[in-house]
């Protein structure tokens, strides 16, 4: 293997992207990613990613006990395979609010102003449908309508018009606010991972080295604090090896992995390093602070049919949707499950303040079985949490786990805002087109009437993870930033940190296509902005 001229550490949603860029525009790349290949079924049929969470190709992180949530531990699933959570997420393609990225300027993010993050959603996206001052067509960002639509999905969609909504054919438009239904990374039928698309795209480019199964642990450093390459740790023999670079080190290893690499490299906070008698290179105070995620809470509804989801993994259901799927790439597999949502301003802010994702079916969580039979979940979720958590190390040994503090509901304004969402969903379940399909409410109550305190109550036992942790190597450019508006790492060169991690403050919905975007900046801080148009994959490795 050549040397590369740059190490990308996670072949994540970011990490993938800027690979991307990077081989096709001639650089020499190494992809290091912990996980394996992303070479099972259950991630490329949209509805089995379920079937993913919990395998070898995601890991789950778990935090301390929240007093805020209960006393209850939050479990956190990533993606731990090429594509990382693109490969197992719920394939929505949301970016948030022109408003969060001008939060984001005011803020020291300088050029992250809404105006320039358009033009790189713009330049990764490959609409099916929508050619306009929004959408790109050209990306390699596969971005399509859900093909299967689920009766219950549909009841929700009228329901929540009736309940005072406007119908929305695109959230990523002019308006967020309204009811409709998800566009999706999916393509003919399948998940468009980052991998399926931005990497598949360079893949077999003599530009390009893939490593699966590669744990990176630190980042090296000369005497100059630059960095020279990366050191790896075999998990099974405790072996380490070293990796030279020629010009940078990128981490795309998620917000909660990134700054541990961070950490044990020396870069983080100049007591907590000590105590790990780790040799400090950079006191960085915010190092692993500032986590942020979104948290919703289902209301759940019990369907008259027995028409949700549950049972269709089994027996004949199971065969015809696999059928379907393999010869016709049509039918309930091609569903990304959370096929449809709302985006309201339940405060009167101005500002949509709640997403509601959908759910066909009794949901659970990674530590707790759904409510038996059939029904449907509708799950609101606050968009801009003023709750923080953190993360730090345990111990310098890079294969233990770090201590995670979620801060899940630490502020009330955070949980007023979750009963909001709560409110609204129940005022849908009682709509007629939604009670043509539901018999009751199952939770919090079938009662019309409940009191704020006993929806508080069931937000503080219920509320959960969307997924979406960011935060943990703020971008500013204030000194007490992790990485400054070009993603440099501050206080050492040839770092870049290119990941969810970078976001000073979580965007106003999911936050897939906001990485994607953070990758693309990434690229057209290294390379400017020319090299950075699309082009024919056939075109890969010419500068
Ligand atoms: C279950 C689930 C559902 C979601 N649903 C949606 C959705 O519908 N829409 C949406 O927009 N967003 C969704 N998200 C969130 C979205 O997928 C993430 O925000 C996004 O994938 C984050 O990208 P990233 O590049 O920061 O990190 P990741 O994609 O997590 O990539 C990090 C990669 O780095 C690897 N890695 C970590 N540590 C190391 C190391 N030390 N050495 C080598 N490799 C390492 C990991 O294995 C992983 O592959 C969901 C996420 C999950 C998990």
């Amino acid at each position: 293997m050549k040397q590369p001229d740059y190490i990308v550490v996670g072949g994540g949603s970011a990490g993938c992207a800027i690979t991307h860029r990077l081989v096709m525009a001639g650089k020499q790349v190494l992809l290091l990613e912990d996980g394996p290949e992303d070479d099972t079924l259950y991630i490329h049929m949209p509805a089995t990613f379920v079937r993913v969470i919990g395998s070898k190709r995601s890991v789950v992180y778990e935090s301390e006990p929240q007093p805020e949530a209960g006393g209850r531990k939050t479990y956190v699933p990533q993606g731990r395979t090429l594509g990382g959570g693109s490969s197992l997420n719920a394939m929505v393609y949301i970016r948030g609010q022109r408003q969060d990225y001008e939060d984001w300027e005011a803020q020291g993010c300088t050029g992250w102003g809404w105006d320039n993050v358009l033009a790189a959603f713009k330049r990764s996206e490959s609409h099916m449908r929508l050619s306009n001052e929004y959408h790109g067509t050209e990306g390699p960002l596969k971005v399509s309508d859900t093909r299967h639509r689920h009766p219950l999905t549909l009841a929700f969609i009228k329901g929540a018009q009736e309940a005072g909504l406007n119908y929305s054919d695109d959230f990523n438009g002019e308006k967020q606010e309204g009811v409709g239904f998800y566009h999706t990374t999916t393509f003919n039928g399948r998940r468009g991972s980052t991998a399926a698309t931005y990497l598949a795209a360079v893949k077999g480019s003599p530009k390009l080295t893939i490593k699966t199964g590669c744990y990176v642990s630190r980042v090296l450093f000369d005497a100059n604090k630059k960095a020279t390459g990366v050191e790896i740790v075999d998990k099974k023999s405790g072996e380490l090896s070293q990796i030279a670079v020629k010009e940078e080190v990128i981490l795309s290893a998620g917000a909660l992995s990134t700054p541990k690499i961070l950490m044990l490299s020396g870069i983080g906070p100049k007591q907590h390093l000590q105590e790990h008698k780790i040799k400090l290179l950079h006191d960085a105070p915010q190092m692993g602070q500032n986590y942020q995620d979104h948290l919703e809470v289902s209301v759940y509804g019990r369907s008259k049919e027995p028409n949700s989801l549950l049972g269709n993994d089994q027996g004949l259901k199971a065969l015809r949707n696999g059928f379907e799927w393999v010869f016709f790439k049509s039918g309930l597999l091609t569903s990304n499950v959370v096929e449809s949502g709302l985006f309201a301003d339940t405060s009167g802010c101005g500002r949509p303040d709640i997403q509601f994702h959908v759910i066909p079916t009794l949901m659970g969580d990674v530590d707790r079985e759904p409510v038996e039979g059939h029904g449907i979940s509708l799950n609101p979720c606050f968009l801009r949490p003023k709750s923080r958590g953190f993360a730090k190390l345990r111990s310098a040994n890079p294969l233990d786990s770090m201590i995670f503090e979620s801060g899940a509901l630490k502020e009330q304004a955070d949980v007023d805002t979750l009963v909001r969402g709560v409110k609204l969903a129940r005022k849908i379940l009682r709509t007629p087109s939604m009670k043509a399909v539901v018999d009751h409410e199952l939770l919090p109550s079938r009662k019309d009437e409940v009191s704020d305190a006993e929806l508080e109550k069931h937000v503080r036992q219920f509320a959960k993870t969307v997924y979406h942790p960011v935060g943990t190597c703020r971008m500013g450019s204030d000194e007490q930033a992790v990485v400054d508006p070009t993603l440099k790492v501050n206080g050492v060169t040839g770092v870049r940190v290119c990941d969810a991690s970078v976001m000073p403050t979580l965007v106003s919905g999911n936050t897939n296509a906001p990485t994607i975007m953070i990758a693309e900046r990434c690229a057209e801080f290294i390379l400017g902005l020319e090299a950075c148009a699309n082009r024919p994959s056939s075109q890969r490795g010419v500068a």
